[in-house]
């Protein structure tokens, strides 16, 4: 078994996952490749002495690897898709952050988890992505033209809200006057869209979410589209540009550029373990089950 580490951050509490994931992986024959700045930290911090391969970019992480595991919060695990692209390559995460939702193994228990993933005891659980067209284009999306959580637009050095004339396969939907709007992905549908009263989706749903961030039209509310629609999205303001984001990535859009977005041809494979199912993750990590009424 082949797998890519990757990590962005070193802090106290990587030196125990290290160590666990390592003993158990060393004992057990796989190959690890760590990403170079990664490798490069546990170097300084002498955690890891031994020699390793390592990869810079995704231009490495090809068919020959079974997994890449993401050591980190969601955020890490975003970048991690950023690696993989559109290599199939599954992404297993171990949480060390603080949320870490997309993450299906705890800091707590990496070897027997560890144990399952060589047992190949674990489902792949296919997430929808984003991709998004900028005209006139835009090179810094163009790059890495993917989000597994959400686009957004939003106001930029202003105050001022945006209006945000949106079309669903060429019929006019509504002109938004908001902070901005998220189009969220299932995956994201936990994330920012949650915080702006979106629905959650389960990642296999075949939808995309429409949220507006603090609306002034009182009646508009989120939306559930077939994942298959084109969206057309095109913002004015009082300012000559405002912000795109793609998951964690933002730049800076001309007011009146036309937006389109549509799902991606390709997925990313989470790895999913049966102890850790999103049902389970509901419960655990957004609190369902600490209602003390019951
Ligand atoms: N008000 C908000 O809730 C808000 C605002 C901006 C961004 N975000 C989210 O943060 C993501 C970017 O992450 P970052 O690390 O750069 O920012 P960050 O450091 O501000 O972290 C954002 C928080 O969102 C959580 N999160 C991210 N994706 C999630 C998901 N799919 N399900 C549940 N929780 C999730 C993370 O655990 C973290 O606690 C965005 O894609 C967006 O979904 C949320
Ligand atoms: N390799 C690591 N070792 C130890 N701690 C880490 C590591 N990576 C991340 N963390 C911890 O997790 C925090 C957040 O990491 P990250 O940016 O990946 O996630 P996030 O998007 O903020 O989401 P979350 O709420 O899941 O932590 C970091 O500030 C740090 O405290």
């Amino acid at each position: 078994m082949k797998v890519a580490i990757y990590g962005q951050y070193y802090q106290n509490s990587t030196e125990p996952i290290i160590n666990d994931i390592f003993v158990f992986f060393n004992k057990n024959n796989v190959e690890m490749i760590i990403e170079s700045h990664f490798l490069l930290m546990l170097n300084e911090r002498k955690i890891v002495e031994k020699k390793y391969k390592t990869f810079t970019s995704h231009t490495e992480l090809d068919s020959s690897f079974d997994m890449l595991i993401s050591i980190g919060g969601d955020g890490t695990i975003l970048r991690a898709a950023t690696l993989v692209r559109d290599s199939g390559i599954p992404i297993l995460g171990i949480n060390a952050g603080r949320l870490g939702f997309l993450a299906s193994v705890q800091k707590e228990n990496i070897a027997s988890f560890m144990q399952f993933v060589l047992d190949k005891k674990y489902t792949i659980s296919k997430r929808t992505l984003l991709s998004l067209t900028c005209t006139p284009p835009n090179e810094s999306i163009d790059a890495i033209n993917f989000a597994m959580n959400e686009i957004t637009v939003s106001r930029k050095d202003t105050t001022s809200m945006i209006t945000i004339d949106t079309y669903l396969n060429e019929e006019y939907l509504n002109s938004y006057w908001a902070d901005g709007l998220i189009i969220s992905t299932p995956t994201g549908s936990t994330g920012y869209s949650l915080s702006c009263g979106g629905p959650i989706l389960t990642p296999d749903v075949k939808s995309l979410v429409i949220t507006p961030i603090a609306p002034h039209n009182l009646t508009a509310r989120p939306l559930v589209v077939p994942d298959e629609t084109e969206i057309r999205l095109k913002v004015s303001g009082r300012e000559e540009y405002y912000l795109v984001s793609l998951d964690s990535r933002v730049t800076s859009v001309k007011n009146e550029s036309i937006l389109t977005l549509k799902k991606t041809p390709f997925q990313i494979n989470m790895v999913e373990i049966t102890e850790e199912t999103f049902l389970k993750t509901l419960r655990k990590k957004l609190l369902w089950g600490e209602d003390k009424r019951n």
